[in-house]
């Protein structure tokens, strides 16, 4: 599905919305590009069903508190937040009036960079999590299935300069993925903020 309007995801056992054009053309060209250069972006060896692979693309943490963050049995600590990702985060906490302490980034180089099926129900983000997800660069397809009815399923494609908000029952009932694509496609960056008690 493509959405140029603000909307809330009409599927059961979840609380889904997007913004298509949370940021401008400008702001979010320029964020990408900045992020792209900035960060330290690293490769982590993933656990998965005991082997051990090297993760489909890049990532970087950051937090206003030293608490890791586990999943995949890899742990990563925080750096603090740049000016630039306290800004897009306050940008985003005004929007969905609430504070996050976290940001897990992802770089997905190209079309051969993934994201797995999963929750984000990792015990440290709490029973009900609201999970807030800014988009920058390639569009790429997020992917949702229901855990218990297969027939239920969507995907949606997020824009550069796009915000995803997942909260509520989402992470219990609902899986996600970004999957690999054959196209020639360009570089993304992915922000999900999240909070960590
Ligand atoms: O890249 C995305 O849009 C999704 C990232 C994601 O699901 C995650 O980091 O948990
Ligand atoms: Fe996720």
């Amino acid at each position: 599905m493509l959405f140029s309007e603000d909307i809330s995801l009409d599927l059961p056992d979840s609380d889904i919305k997007y913004y298509p054009n949370f940021f401008n053309k400008e702001d979010a060209d320029a964020y990408f590009n900045s992020l792209l250069k900035h960060i330290n972006w690293q490769q982590d060896d993933i656990t998965v069903f005991g082997k051990t692979y090297k993760q489909p693309r890049l990532t970087a943490l950051f937090g206003n508190n030293s608490k890791p963050y586990r999943y995949s049995n890899i742990t990563m600590y925080p750096e603090n937040f740049s000016e630039e990702l306290q800004q897009i985060k306050d940008k985003v906490e005004t929007k969905v009036s609430s504070k996050f302490t976290t940001c897990l980034a992802n770089l997905y180089r190209n079309g051969n960079d993934s994201n797995g099926w999963h929750a984000d129900n990792e015990k440290e983000l709490g029973q009900n999590p609201i999970i807030a997800s800014v988009s920058f660069g390639a569009e790429r397809y997020f992917h949702l299935k229901h855990k218990n009815d297969k027939f239920l399923k969507q995907k949606l494609l997020l824009q550069h300069g796009s915000l995803l908000l997942m909260q509520g029952e989402t992470q219990h009932f609902w899986l996600h993925q970004i999957a690999k694509t054959k196209k020639e496609i360009g570089q993304r960056i992915n922000l999900t903020f999240r909070i960590i008690k």
